[in-house]
């Protein structure tokens, strides 16, 4: 670790920090009773609730009718005018509607369920109203409202106010007195802790001040610089954790050299039946360059369907081997396992290499061997599901362990690895491409490498989005390329998450298909509950070419490679992710062959349909992921809340995006200056880092 202890005198700013750092008892009008409501928030000292900010305004600027639109949530002033109007329906639900004259323009306001408003609605009171207003029949619909003539103060005349999330112990309006009166007696102690080129460069409001408009903005936009200033603090620093956890990791004395044989790599590499594409030789130079390196690979390999990432696999296991070790290829299904095994054999025994496939299928005895061997060290490599790692495998020399699918798996088997005393270099690998900064930010710890180019020669899948009343069409086209002496997968409708009902669905389809090509074609029946023997006859009968139409569950999802299919046909597409749509064309297009993917679906709705357009209009799946995240967010986007993503309390990654990258490399450049681990002007970011524990021991000042 380069930080070397220094002392500076830092005693200043510590004490203005120390100020913020006190209970919110400190402040007058919050005794024990409302800090603990305040501590349900989360919130526990003054810094907290500065930093508890809004997710949206309010605005109760007045503003004149004749420029509102339609629509538009505002605030008026007026006189009340006339009798208020109250009806009852339904049961306990109630309307009451009063004229309000504004600026001589007669406005009806209501509100609902608020019938005991009647009394104080007296004609000639002065009132503000806020809520929506429909132009057309000069109506709104009061969401709030202050009678300007009684002694209550309406602060928020004029201004534009912050809404917090709150929750039953707390109040909007209470929390805003509380933000108030903390920006009054201790907004100027917060203290700057971006460095100051920082703040130049991109023309950053000072901390205070962000911090001030954001929760009260003086104008549109001073709030607007307020928040892009904070977005891009958060972003910085959480990159800057990411880049400094990588830095003082990769000094951690836990990782191996491995001292790979090069010039055997590069023979093996000349002697595959195709030449790498550019892409794929960049990312083996990355792969083995963190195997070489002293500290631990941890690496994520992404490239789209088909771009070739099992053969970068096997040079890296074949690398392993050149410089003594073993090397393991989980995956998350047994036909997967099955297939990668033969491709990897196919490449790898002519070099004398001992592959070992660990499946559900093999007999007791089998597995006593493969064990033993593993133990020995006589099997070079063994591929297996992700279940391998967890049983009672015990290596001699593991080196490498590549894992497909990263987003199945992560975190919790690194810990299994480490718990049994193996340090392997790590390499993820996924299909699923999503741009680069947010994998960076997703997968926290790690590097990654992207193929971003397909082998010569592919052509791209011709996707089509058809109703399915269109269905004798689809299998005339079916029979078609099959009279050319090609394959079809179709997968059987997904009706709901059930995988008894899907069985059924699949078998429907698989009887319907087999009725309709009965002697002329074969149909094969692909699903879940099959016993993996099964599993691999049918696979191998479909790879084999003696099945040609494969009807079958999502579970050739994943990297299933049978070159001469041609045709993808989805039933019920709508149902499906883009993410998985896109996995599953993937599985045509991987020969020389123009290939189909047809898309059965009525999406109902309009995202549903602007789905499919995504589909038919690109076959490039970072473009896909691209335009899945802006339709869908990046919540959902990755998921599950395991994916990683943090949560921003104000950056958002989709819409901040360039910000994002921005900040990053600012970040990793910053992190690679020793200074940084000295400087006193990065005191205040030290301190930052040092709030999390993993940090505390490791940074010394
Ligand atoms: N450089 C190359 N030139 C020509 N063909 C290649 C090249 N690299 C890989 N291939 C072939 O492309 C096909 C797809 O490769 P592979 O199965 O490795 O893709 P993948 O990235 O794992 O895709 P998926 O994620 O869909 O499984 C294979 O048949 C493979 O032999």
């Amino acid at each position: 670790m380069a930080a070397t202890p220094v002392s500076f005198s830092y005693k200043e700013t510590r004490a203005v920090s120390n100020q913020l750092q006190q209970p919110v008892t400190a402040m007058k009008g919050i005794g024990a009773e409302r800090a603990l409501d305040l501590a349900s928030l989360d919130i526990h000292t003054v810094q907290d609730l500065l930093e508890h900010f809004p997710y949206r305004y309010e605005d109760y600027r007045v503003r004149d009718l004749s420029e509102v639109e339609d629509g538009e949530k505002i605030t008026i002033i007026g006189t009340v005018y006339g009798e208020p109007v109250v009806r009852f329906y339904g049961k306990k639900k109630s309307r009451l509607t009063v004229k309000i004259v504004v600026d001589r323009v007669v406005v009806t306001a209501i509100w609902f369920n608020r019938q005991f408003l009647k009394q104080q609605l007296r004609a000639g009171r002065e009132i503000m109203l806020s809520g929506k207003f429909e132009r057309a029949r000069l109506q709104m619909t009061v969401s709030e409202h202050h009678f300007l003539d009684s002694n209550k103060k309406t602060p928020q005349e004029g201004s534009i106010q912050p809404v917090y999330s709150t929750n039953a112990n707390v109040q909007v309006k209470q929390m805003r007195r509380w933000v108030a009166d903390a920006l009054k007696d201790y907004g100027d102690k917060v203290e700057e802790i971006l460095p100051s080129y920082l703040v130049q460069k991109y023309k950053l409001a000072p901390r205070a001040e962000a911090i001030r408009n954001i929760h009260f903005p003086d104008s549109v936009a001073g709030g607007k610089q307020g928040r892009r200033r904070l977005a891009f603090e958060e972003l910085f620093l959480f990159q800057l954790k990411l880049h400094a956890y990588h830095a003082v990791n990769r000094r951690a004395s836990d990782g191996m050299t491995q001292n790979i044989l090069l010039s055997q790599v590069q023979e093996f590499i000349r002697g595959l039946p195709f030449p790498l594409t550019g892409a794929q030789e960049r990312v083996v130079k990355e792969i083995l360059g963190d195997m070489q390196a002293e500290y631990r690979m941890n690496r994520l390999l992404q490239g789209d369907v088909g771009s070739g990432k099992t053969v970068v696999a096997a040079i890296a296991l074949y690398a392993t081997i050149t410089a003594g070790y073993q090397g393991a290829l989980m995956v998350p299904t047994e036909i997967l396992a099955e297939q990668h095994y033969t491709t990897l054999q196919d490449l790898l025994t002519p070099y004398g290499i001992e592959l070992a496939l660990l499946s559900g299928s093999a007999t007791i005895r089998q597995r006593r061997d493969i064990l033993a061997g593993l133990q020995s060290g006589l099997i070079h490599i063994v591929v297996g599901t992700h279940a391998l790692i967890q049983e009672d495998v015990y290596f001699r020399n593991l080196g490498l362990v590549i894992t497909d699918e990263q987003h199945r798996f992560g975190v919790e088997q690194r810990r299994i690895l480490r718990e049994k005393g193996m340090h392997p270099d790590v390499l993820f690998m996924t299909a699923t491409p999503i741009p680069r900064t947010l994998a960076i930010t997703a997968f926290g710890d790690m590097d990654v490498s992207t193929i971003d180019e397909l082998p010569a020669g592919r052509k791209p899948v011709e996707t089509y989005w058809v109703k399915h009343d269109m269905l004798d069409r689809i299998l005339a086209f079916i029979s078609k390329e099959l009279d050319k002496g090609r394959q079809a997968y179709v997968i059987s409708p997904l009706i709901e998450e059930s995988e008894k009902l899907d069985l059924q669905n699949a078998m429907d389809v698989h009887a319907q298909l087999s009725h309709y090509f009965a002697g002329r074609y074969n149909v094969g029946l692909m699903h879940g509950r099959l016993p993996s023997k099964e599993k691999d006859e049918v696979m191998q009968r479909f790879s084999g070419g003696e099945v040609q139409i494969l009807v079958s569950t999502t579970v050739v999802e994943v990297g299933v490679n049978v070159p001469n299919a041609s045709v993808m046909v989805i039933y019920d597409a709508e149902r499906f992710g883009l993410a998985q749509l896109h996995q599953l064309r993937g599985r045509v297009g991987r020969g020389a062959e123009q290939s189909y993917c047809i898309l059965i679906a009525d999406p109902k709705s309009e995202v549903g349909k602007e789905r499919m357009r995504i589909m038919t209009e690109t076959n490039d799946g970072f473009e896909v992921a691209r335009r899945d995240l802006e339709l869908r967010g990046p919540g959902d986007f990755f998921g599950t809340k395991q994916s990683g993503l943090p949560e921003f309390k104000i950056a958002d990654v989709v819409q901040d995006y360039r910000m994002l990258e921005v900040a990053r490399q600012e970040a990793a450049d910053l992190i690679s200056q020793p200074s940084f681990w000295v400087g006193p002007e990065y005191a205040p970011l030290r301190h930052y880092l040092k709030r999390d524990e993993y940090f505390l021991e490791k940074i010394k000042d």
